[in-house]
């Protein structure tokens, strides 16, 4: 049985008593990394009878402080990754100028402390907060005693010998197609969610009709091009060839995210989905003529049938 999700929006309810032992960062993928130290959290909560917790916030922090706009999770994401991995108690926090502005000595009195009510502070070596992020780890050690809390620090989950995962990094990653590093990664295939709209009514036409994507979160989305995908529709999954772009050969302009389910001849409009990217397949071509993508499409769904049957 799946355990019950707590969510704690700090902002508005009351301290809650229960001892916990909090994971704090900003967990943009809940990747490899992120993952690793989910486990410490786990293993030191069964320790100490604490109950396993995460903070996070409403807002993504970067989106505040650097130029980044688009995300691998929403905040509705990371919940539903982290309660597959065993966490299932969240709190939430405005990411706003009051929190902005705590120094990292009030950022332990106020929200570890007398908010989290927190045993156990569970991050990542480079972990910074408080004001202008000025806080870190040592902060973090130098306060355990005068508010009753321990820290632990989880080393990097490295992607390599030289590179530490990154949120950053595989942010990156997708932009480039390389969707085959980024699910080893994340420990799973990239997830995208949103709405079936109306497109131009096209697809039908050259017989590849494609479900149109309206983003119900600013994904960061793959280079233009063509993927093996799995989309979800009311709780059952079908494999499917998705195309990221412009649609070059019909001269459009704006990108789209649509996809052509195989298998499948069901009017979808207005289902919300996920997309789950399992195969960067080719770049987005602009071709001279109608009959030339169609070819094309055909090519490109015998390879998907072939990659599914060498799957079984
Ligand atoms: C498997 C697949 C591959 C595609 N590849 C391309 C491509 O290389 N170039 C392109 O201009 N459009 C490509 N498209 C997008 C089509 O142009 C698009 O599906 C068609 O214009 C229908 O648009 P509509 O859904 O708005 O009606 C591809 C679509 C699919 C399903
Ligand atoms: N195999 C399929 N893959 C994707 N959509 C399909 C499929 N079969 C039927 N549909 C339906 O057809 C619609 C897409 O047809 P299309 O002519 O491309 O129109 P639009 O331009 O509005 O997306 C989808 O939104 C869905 O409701």
């Amino acid at each position: 049985m799946t355990e019950k999700i707590k969510i704690y929006d700090l902002n508005i309810d009351l301290p809650d008593l229960q001892r916990k032992a909090v994971s704090l960062g900003n967990f943009d993928g809940v990747h490899l990394g992120h993952q690793k130290l989910m486990k410490n959290n786990l293993e030191i909560s069964k320790k100490y009878d604490l109950e396993p917790a995460v903070l996070l916030f409403k807002q993504n922090t970067k989106l505040r402080l650097k130029d980044e706009k688009e995300y691998m999770t929403s905040l509705e994401d990371k919940i539903e990754i982290l309660s597959s991995i065993g966490i299932h108690t969240f709190c939430l926090i405005d990411f706003d100028e009051k929190f902005m502005n705590l120094s990292p000595r009030e950022f332990i009195a106020e929200i570890i402390n007398k908010k989290l009510n927190a045993s156990y502070i569970i991050c990542g070596k480079d972990y910074r907060f408080g004001k202008k992020a000025s806080g870190d780890v040592d902060t973090l050690e130098k306060y355990e005693e005068r508010y009753n809390y321990k820290t632990s620090v989880v080393d990097f989950e490295k992607e390599d010998e030289f590179n530490k995962i990154s949120s950053n990094h595989l942010r990156d990653l997708i932009r480039e197609g390389n969707i085959k590093k980024v699910n080893k990664l994340l420990a799973r295939p990239y997830k995208i969610k949103g709405t079936i709209v109306d497109g131009m009514k096209r697809g039908r036409t050259l017989n590849f009709p494609t479900a149109n994507l309206k983003l119900s979160f600013n994904y960061v989305l793959p280079i233009d091009g063509v993927y093996l995908t799995r989309i979800n529709i009311d709780n059952k999954s079908y494999y499917a060839l998705s195309n990221v772009g412009k649609n070059p050969t019909f001269g459009e302009n704006s990108r789209k995210v649509e996809t052509y389910i195989l298998d499948f001849d069901q009017n979808i409009y207005g289902e919300n989905v996920s997309i789950e990217f399992l195969e960067f397949f080719r770049y987005d071509i602009k071709f001279t003529s109608r009959e030339e993508l169609i070819e094309q499409m055909n090519i490109d769904k015998k390879r998907a049938y072939k990659y599914l049957e060498n799957l079984s």
